[in-house]
Parts: C-alpha cells; structure tokens; sequence
C-alpha cells in the first residue's frame, strides 16, 4: 500500500486563488488588508519564512511591511515595534517571528488581540478554551483543513497529537475537541510512558515533536494518516518526525516540506483576510484602547 499524499503546497495554491477575490472586494470598499511582520536576528530558517510570507501577500494582493531588527535587540526594542504596529492603520494584521529568545509571553500579550494573526494573544486563545470566535493559531488549523480537504473523516476519529507546545499541540488539541471537529483526542509529549502503545490506536496521527524520525512504521496502524509537523533541521535541511517508511504502511501522510507548512500559511493569509474584513464591519482599523476607566 502507498500512503495518500495530504498536498499542503496545493491546498496553498487554491486557498491563494479564494483569497484573492476576498481581498479584491475588500479593497473595492476601500480596505486594504496589510501584514506586519517582526523579525528578530537572522536565524536562516526564520527569515525563510518570513520572506515566505510577504511572498505570498503580495500575490493575493495584500500588502505588507517588515521590520527586521538585529539580534541581541532588547525586550523594550521589539515592544516599541509593536507598539508601533498596534497604532498603524496601514498593518491591520501583525506576528513577531518565534523564536525571539526574549519574554515571547510579555510580546504575545503586547499585541492588539484583533491584529493578532498568529492567534497566540492570551485572549484569543482564552476564546478558543471558551468556545468563542476569535483569530486561530495557524500550524493546528493548517491541520485540520489538510485533512478536511482530503475528506479524512475526524469527527469520532481517534487523533493522538505528539507535543503539547503553545503553537501546535496544545492549540489542536483544543480546536480537534470542539464540537465542530468532534474528535477524541490523546495528548503526548516527553512524559508519555508508551508512545507505540498510543499511536498504533490512533486513526490520526500528528506528530509536532521536533525529533527526527520518532514515528516510525511499526508505530502506524495500517491505514492511518499522519501528519508531520516536526521542523528540525538536520544540516540546512528539514527533517520532520516522521521516517520514511511510514509511508508504506499509511493510508495518508502529509509530506514534509510540502505539507503542514505551506497550508500553516494559508491559515495565516486567512487571518489577514479576516482580521481586514472584521476591521471593515466594526468600521476602521481598530483603536488603541483608551485607558481603564476612571474609577468611581
Ligand atoms: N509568530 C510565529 N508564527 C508562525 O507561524 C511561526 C513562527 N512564529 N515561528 C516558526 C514557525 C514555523 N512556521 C512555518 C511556516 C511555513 C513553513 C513552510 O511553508 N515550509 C515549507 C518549506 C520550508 C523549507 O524548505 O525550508 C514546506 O513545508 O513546504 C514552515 C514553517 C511558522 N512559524
């Protein structure tokens, strides 16, 4: 048996073709959807994909700016930046680019929770716990839409997710739980006593560890989709968490590159989009919020 492929690059591609007539007719009325992008250092891979996303901006019509900063920038630099973002009317949408080896928590929380495309403000991750609507982390929506898009039934699916880190696994344990995606989830991580055991029960396995080649085939249920999230880089090259011969015995399995990460940033564009057309309902880009209210 040869695994289906979960084909992030062309999931890419048609989500680019819808958004771009959502952008069209944004910018009829008169909005222009704009992303901020935040860069800190130089780390190769991190300016991989920050160039990634402007690409792809400009190509649905979406306008973006960038603010590179040099490594060893302060916590107070990267939050004047944002602070920076937060007032510009022309960024209706902005992400400072993790790593930064500062207080990630502090700049999470510094950035208006409307303009947050990453969906990683604790109030809009505070909603998607609450069951509100609020912006989405990207890498786990990226995830269900590869599988919804390849008719990979999740609903009473038994999905094993392997690493609980704020901007995968714990996230897509939270979305795959809701009602609307109705699966049972098994949440691993380093202090699963027996990651096989898991595994080879679940229908779906995805796997966000970080660690080369930690699933293997005799791990896999015949049939299972898997999909690897894993970004190590092993001398310049991704290496993902899922070993090669997985493939044989899968029925579906996201390739990595070409998977979970092209799609992680169509669930970004989307963001831009729908943070831009909420903008537009409420009536402009929003306001820095004025202070507490006087008290009584
Ligand atoms: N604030 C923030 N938001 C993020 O969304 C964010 C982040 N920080 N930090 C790092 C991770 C990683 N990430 C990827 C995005 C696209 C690909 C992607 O498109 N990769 C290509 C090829 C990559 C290559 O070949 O180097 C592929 O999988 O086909 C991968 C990884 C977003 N992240």
């Amino acid at each position: 048996m040869t695994a289906q492929i979960l084909d992030g690059k062309a999931g890419l591609a048609t989500i680019k073709e819808e958004l771009a007539l959502r952008v069209r007719a944004l910018r009829e009325q008169g909005v222009r959807p704009g992303l901020g992008t935040v860069l800190v250092g130089d780390d190769p891979g991190s300016t991989w994909y920050v160039n990634a996303k402007h690409r792809d901006c400009a190509e649905i019509g979406i306008e973006s700016m960038r603010r590179d900063l040099p490594a060893g920038s302060t916590q107070a630099e990267v939050e004047a930046v944002v602070d920076e973002l937060n007032g510009d009317d022309a960024c209706t949408a902005f992400l400072v680019q993790q790593p930064t080896g500062l207080d990630e928590f502090a700049i999470l929380s510094r950035v208006l929770p409307e303009k947050d495309v990453d969906g990683l403000h604790p109030v809009n991750l505070g909603s998607l716990v609450l069951g509100r609507a609020a912006p989405l982390p990207c890498t786990p929506v990226g995830v269900v839409e590869l599988l919804r898009r390849h008719d990979v039934e999740v609903a009473g699916a038994e999905v094993v997710v392997v690493g609980r880190g704020l901007t995968v696994g714990r996230p897509l344990g939270l979305i795959l739980t809701r009602r609307s995606e109705n699966a049972t989830v098994t949440l691993c991580h380093t202090g699963t006593r027996d990651l096989a055991a898991h595994t080879r029960r679940a229908d779906i396995v995805v796997s966000a560890a970080g660690v080369p080649d930690l699933v293997t085939a005799d791990m896999v249920r015949p049939g299972a989709a898997v999909l690897d999230v894993g970004v190590a880089r092993v001398d310049g090259k991704i290496a993902g968490d899922v070993a090669a011969d997985v493939a044989e015995v899968a029925g579906w399995i996201s390739p990595n590159p070409g998977g979970v990460g092209p799609m992680t940033r169509a669930m970004l564009l989307t963001n831009v989009v729908e943070a831009a057309e909420r903008q537009a309902a409420a009536g402009g880009a929003p306001s820095i919020p004025a202070g507490p209210a006087p008290t009584p």
